[in-house]
């Protein structure tokens, strides 16, 4: 049973260009306990992909990643679940032998230990031996989902990470996948770090939530804590445009288009709030300085005006 947790510190994602590097995401701070699973929220656009992608150490192409020293790379310790499990299982192979090949082929487990291991990694995803003799065309997207899940459970990931794995599913589907991934998470105590647009989708299910505006953590806290007590402002709006929870059958609220023109937005990131040329709450501090973080352990913030804290 693994015991330790995660830190990644000064985590930067930029583009690769000599003149006019862009950074995308950070500077950036996470700390992922054992057994904890931990969401990073936002629009999109605002970095989440890219983080994720930055801890398994599998950016794409032209971007670069520094984070401080010894804190990376991560790439051996992270099993990687995908929105769209079917773009990546091998088409012709019936998912018992997908399975079976990364354990051969990363984790080099001899040749007689594999179908026990498997048969094992299908039971802990619900799966049964006759649903892994089943080609990928032939599964439910759950079921697919839930073979992802064995596939990135069979490199002995330190940390699951899943990039919107469950926002082609319908609720109740998607309700049973994160539960699955909370049960794996606490009976082998690995961390997961889960990327998704749904806050309120996500209480009971992450234990913190960090929530992300144009490459920077703006908000954190549990769950349940920061979708009823939201104090970021750009928070208090992701929160409220979630249709089902403070509207019916009206039109949901909008965050407003950003004030500033593109080729602002760059120095707007280096020097004051992200969120300022959207916010209706922004005054002259908010376009100079970044926000220091407020708040406790369990629930901060960066804002100088937050919201109430309560929604209505
Ligand atoms: N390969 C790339 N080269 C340059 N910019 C990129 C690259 N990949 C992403 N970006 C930019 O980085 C920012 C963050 O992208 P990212 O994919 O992490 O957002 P996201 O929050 O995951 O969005 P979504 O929810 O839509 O997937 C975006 O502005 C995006 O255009």
């Amino acid at each position: 049973m693994k015991t330790a947790g995660i830190q990644v510190r000064n985590l930067r994602v930029e583009t690769l260009q000599e003149k006019n590097p862009r950074l995308l995401v950070g500077p950036l701070d996470l700390r992922i306990l054992p057994g904890e699973i931990l969401a990073l929220v936002g629009e999109s656009g605002s970095g989440k992909t890219l983080t994720l992608r930055a801890l398994a150490g599998v950016p794409p192409r032209g971007l670069g990643i520094t984070a401080s020293p010894g804190d990376l790379p991560l790439s051996s310790r992270c099993g990687m679940v995908f929105q769209d499990p079917f773009s990546y299982f091998n088409p012709r192979w019936r998912m018992f032998r997908s399975i079976a090949e990364v354990l051969r082929v990363v984790r080099k487990v001899p040749r007689e230990k594999i179908a026990p291991l498997v048969e094992s990694l299908l039971e802990s995803v619900g799966l049964s031996r006759e649903e892994g003799e089943l080609f990928p065309f032939e599964m439910s997207g759950g079921m697919a989902q839930r073979s992802a899940i064995a596939i990135a459970l069979a490199v002995d990931p330190q940390v699951l990470c899943a990039d919107e794995a469950t926002s082609a599913l319908d609720p109740a589907t998607r309700d049973r996948i994160l539960h699955l991934i909370a049960e794996i998470c606490r009976q082998r105590c690995m961390a997961a770090v889960v990327v998704s647009h749904d806050l309120p989708g996500l209480v009971g299910h992450a234990d913190r939530v960090v929530v992300m505006y144009r490459g920077l953590a703006v908000e954190e806290g549990a769950a349940e804590v920061v979708l009823r007590e939201s104090r970021h402002r750009y928070t208090d709006f992701l929160v409220r445009c979630h249709p089902g929870i403070h509207t019916r059958g009206g039109k949901l609220p909008e965050i407003p288009p950003d004030a500033f023109k593109a080729e602002d937005e760059v120095s707007q990131h280096q020097r004051g709030c992200p969120f300022a040329g959207r916010c209706p709450g922004a005054a002259e501090l908010c376009l100079q300085e970044m926000p220091p973080w407020q708040g406790g352990s369990t629930h901060r913030f960066r804002c100088f005006y937050p919201a109430r804290g309560t929604t209505p």
